[in-house]
């Protein structure tokens, strides 16, 4: 949806040590994909434990505009009866994607070969973000893109009658880019091939295979080179949503930063292309365990401990881990004030094009609150502090849930409060980010 109520103000306090368990909800990028493939197959997909966040919830309204029957039953378990590759209906209203990058990029890609139209708007963060990195190899395809200038939303994308395969090399590390062309490849005949540079999260081509796609991903000196066959029928699947490591990352901070704490974060997944903080803050000297590794569904998953970590150093994070991390910078980077001395942050161009600009966002309020930031356009490095961060600043959330999060963690531990002067969008990744960390003991208000 394209505005929230009015803004919330939300206010941390320092904490005693955080305990407990911390049971965060589902994969925000496996809810979207298993909604819109299930809308894309024959027959009912079951989803257990899709992430009831806004960003999702527009999603499911938005394949239901295509056609599909999505619904949730009163067990939490969603049903889609899916419409088939090629079979979206044209929505009769606007798609309004709310704060979503991934929603609406993923399904601009599902349209765009089918022969419909359909108009795409968002809120006012998301019709600031750059949609051309879409609407670029979507032309190839055959489809046509028109929106406001610079490729901004809201944009109609009239669908290619005969789309024609693609083989694209996609420019920037984008899962979402990615993710665009192969639903879009879906739908034409042959081949299509997208080529990427720096592996980004892989959902797309795992679900796909599961759905029955042939699709298969080789890792050549050109980079990771992915051959999608076009119009295979898609088998619906029973999908259980493992849940969101990058929801797991703000428990796991505020543990690592307010003394005393122990908190275990159950049933997370370590897909390499999504986990690379956990592996950031091991450097640190985070004293966070990976308990009970094990397999499921053909991915690591382990609880994670997390306890208070006084002694954490700043490292310089390689820029070849941040598609593994990239929304969890902001967090990351909220540890590094606790942290003794420098964490270099570099090769992060893309966090300026979030939600926010969440390199500037973060900084303002980081230096709000007593801490050293210098920045660059793809870089910037956080001076911390050793423990002692004087906090005491409100910062604005910039229509930015990671943004909210990620200060409120700190006002856990610094000195004074931190506040944020909107918490509402938090709602569309974390809904329960309030209850839960007031369950570990965290006093935040609002
Ligand atoms: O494909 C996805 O589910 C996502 C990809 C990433 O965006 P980019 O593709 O823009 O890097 C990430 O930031 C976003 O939260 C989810
Ligand atoms: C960047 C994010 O999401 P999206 O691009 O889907 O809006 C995020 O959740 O941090």
């Amino acid at each position: 949806m394209s505005s929230h109520g009015p803004a919330c103000p939300m206010t941390a306090h320092r904490s005693d040590g955080l305990r407990g368990v911390a049971d965060v909800p589902g994969d925000k990028s496996i809810s979207h994909r298993a909604l819109i493939l299930g809308a894309l197959s024959v027959g009912e997909t079951v989803v257990t434990g899709l992430l009831e966040g806004q960003d999702v919830l527009d999603t499911a309204t938005a394949m239901r505009a295509f056609g599909a029957d999505v619904t949730r039953g009163e067990d939490g378990v969603w049903r889609v009866h899916g419409v088939g590759v090629g079979g979206f209906a044209e929505p009769g209203g606007v798609i309004d994607c709310g704060n979503s990058g991934t929603g609406v990029r993923l399904i601009m890609g599902a349209m765009a070969t089918c022969p419909i139209v359909a108009t795409f708007t968002g809120d006012a963060s998301l019709n600031k973000r750059p949609m051309a990195r879409v609407t670029d190899p979507l032309a190839l395809f055959g489809a046509r893109a028109v929106g406001r200038s610079g490729g901004r939303l809201p944009m109609t994308i009239v669908g290619a009658v005969e789309p024609v395969p693609v083989r694209y090399e996609v420019p920037v590390p984008s899962a979402q880019v990615k993710s665009a062309v192969l639903l879009a490849g879906l739908n034409a005949p042959g081949e299509t091939v997208v080529i990427e540079h720096e592996a980004t999260r892989d959902h797309t081509e795992r679900m796909l295979a599961g759905f029955g796609a042939r699709i298969v991903t080789e890792e050549t000196p050109e980079g990771r080179v992915i051959t999608l066959t076009g119009q295979p029928e898609l088998r619906p699947e029973r999908i259980e949503v493992p849940r969101d490591p990058s929801s797991a990352a703000f428990p796991v901070c505020a543990a690592l930063i307010v003394p005393g704490s122990d908190v275990l974060v159950p049933n997370i997944g370590l897909n390499p292309t999504r986990a690379g903080l956990f592996y950031t803050l091991q450097e640190m000297g985070a004293d966070l365990v990976f308990e009970n590794l094990r397999e499921e569904g053909g991915e690591p998953v382990a609880d994670l401990r997390a306890r208070y970590s006084p002694d954490m150093t700043g490292i310089a994070v390689p820029p070849g881990r941040a598609a593994s991390m990239i929304d969890e910078y902001p967090v990351l980077s909220v540890v590094a004030a606790f942290a003794q001395g420098p964490t270099e942050m570099r090769g992060v161009k893309e966090l300026r094009v979030k939600e926010s600009d969440r390199i500037a966002a973060m900084a303002d309020g980081l230096r709000a609150a007593g801490v050293t930031v210098e920045d660059g356009p793809d870089w910037w490095i956080v001076h911390g502090l050793g423990g002692d961060v004087p906090g005491g600043a409100t910062v604005a959330t910039r229509l930015d849930h990671r943004i909210a999060m990620s200060f409120l963690v700190m006002g856990l531990a610094s000195a004074r409060p931190m506040t944020v002067d909107d918490g509402g969008p938090i709602a569309t990744s974390f809904p329960v980010f309030g209850p839960l960390m007031a369950g570990l003991g965290a006093r935040i208000d609002g």
